[in-house]
């Protein structure tokens, strides 16, 4: 399923965010500011988001930057997705970085506060746009590695799996995991594949029914992330092995399809977006009852 929708989202996305950013240039949504800096590098900022692009080497650094703790809230995913959406959108563009600028937090996950007491169609809203982000992540074209520079529960260890690498910092404080199960609720069915494709069935069954959090070292055990190096270098790593990523032959290799022909030229929308609400296990119905899923990989 997961490797359906990796697929579906390449080549289906951008329908909702591309209105986004129209909306957005009339003043609504989103106010990203670009700034040019120096050594063919460019900037733009948002309030929750930083996008640092150096067109030398076709790198942009995403950096999460929503004090306290990079909750996923309805308009930080918004302006996650866009700025994603305008790296896919930008040729240069070959590879993202994602990271934090918050002290021993790369992300908190879903913001507790989207989830209680808002009205039906909000939660519609937010749901679809915890689907978009990842979609988009997980099914974007450029390489993308996650540079896991503090603790990563739930959500935002959903981010980090959905990236294509994973470099975690070596503090063993730090925690990664899903934890959903801790917290009363069911990691929806596609948070639980993307775990299962990257750790395999039965630790992601395990990790998945005890709600477990891995600590760094653990991590790295199991699979579920890929490198551990000391915190002042976990972005230049992501650097530099970002670079070696890049030169494996990709749009250009024999047989393989062109960028041009994917995401990056053709934006219009085959499909609005995978409809993920056809599942008893979804969670895009309304009526989806969180308790009665079963999380067996
Ligand atoms: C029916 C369909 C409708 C659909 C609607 C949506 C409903 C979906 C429900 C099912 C979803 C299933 C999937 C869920 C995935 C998730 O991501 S759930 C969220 C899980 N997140 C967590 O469990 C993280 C909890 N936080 C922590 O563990 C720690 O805070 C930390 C390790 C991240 C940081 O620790 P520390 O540095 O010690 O800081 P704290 O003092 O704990 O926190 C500081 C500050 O941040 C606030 N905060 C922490 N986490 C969140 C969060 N996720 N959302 C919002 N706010 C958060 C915390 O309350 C503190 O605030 P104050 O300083 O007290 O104001």
């Amino acid at each position: 399923m997961a490797t359906l929708l990796k697929h579906s989202a390449k080549y289906a996305l951008s329908g909702r965010l591309a209105r986004l950013c129209v909306h957005s240039r009339h003043g609504g949504l989103q106010c990203l500011q670009p700034c040019l800096l120096p050594h063919q590098r460019s900037a733009s900022t948002g309030s929750k988001i930083l996008v640092e692009m150096d067109n030398s080497t076709g790198i942009a650094v995403l950096t999460m930057k929503s004090p306290p703790v990079n909750s996923l809230s309805l308009d930080f995913l918004t302006e996650f997705s866009i700025s994603l959406e305008k790296l896919e959108l930008d040729r240069g563009c070959r590879g993202v970085i994602l990271t934090s600028a918050l002290p021993k937090i790369f992300s908190a996950g879903l913001d507790i506060m989207e989830m209680c007491g808002k009205s039906p169609e909000h939660c519609g809203e937010f749901w679809k746009a915890v689907q978009e982000m990842w979609l988009r992540l997980y099914g974007s074209s450029m390489i993308t590695i996650a540079a896991i520079n503090g603790s990563s529960p739930a959500g935002g260890c959903l981010m980090a799996l959905a990236c294509d690498y994973r470099i975690m910092a070596e503090n063993p404080k730090y925690s990664i995991g899903l934890n959903e199960t801790q917290l009363g609720i069911v990691a929806p069915f596609w948070f639980k594949d993307t775990l299962v494709n990257t750790v395999g069935n039965r630790v992601a069954e395990l990790s998945l029914q005890l709600g477990l959090l891995y600590s760094a070292p653990d991590a790295l055990r199991t699979g579920l992330v890929d490198l551990l190096v000391p915190e002042d270098k976990v972005l230049s790593t992501a650097s530099q092995t970002m670079t070696q990523w890049l030169a494996i032959p990709g749009e250009n290799a024999i047989g393989s399809n062109p960028r041009v022909s994917s995401s990056k030229v053709d934006l219009t929308p085959k499909v609005h977006m995978v409809d993920l609400s056809h599942s008893s296990e979804s969670m895009c119905s309304l009526n989806w009852i969180p308790w009665t899923c079963s999380n067996r990989a």
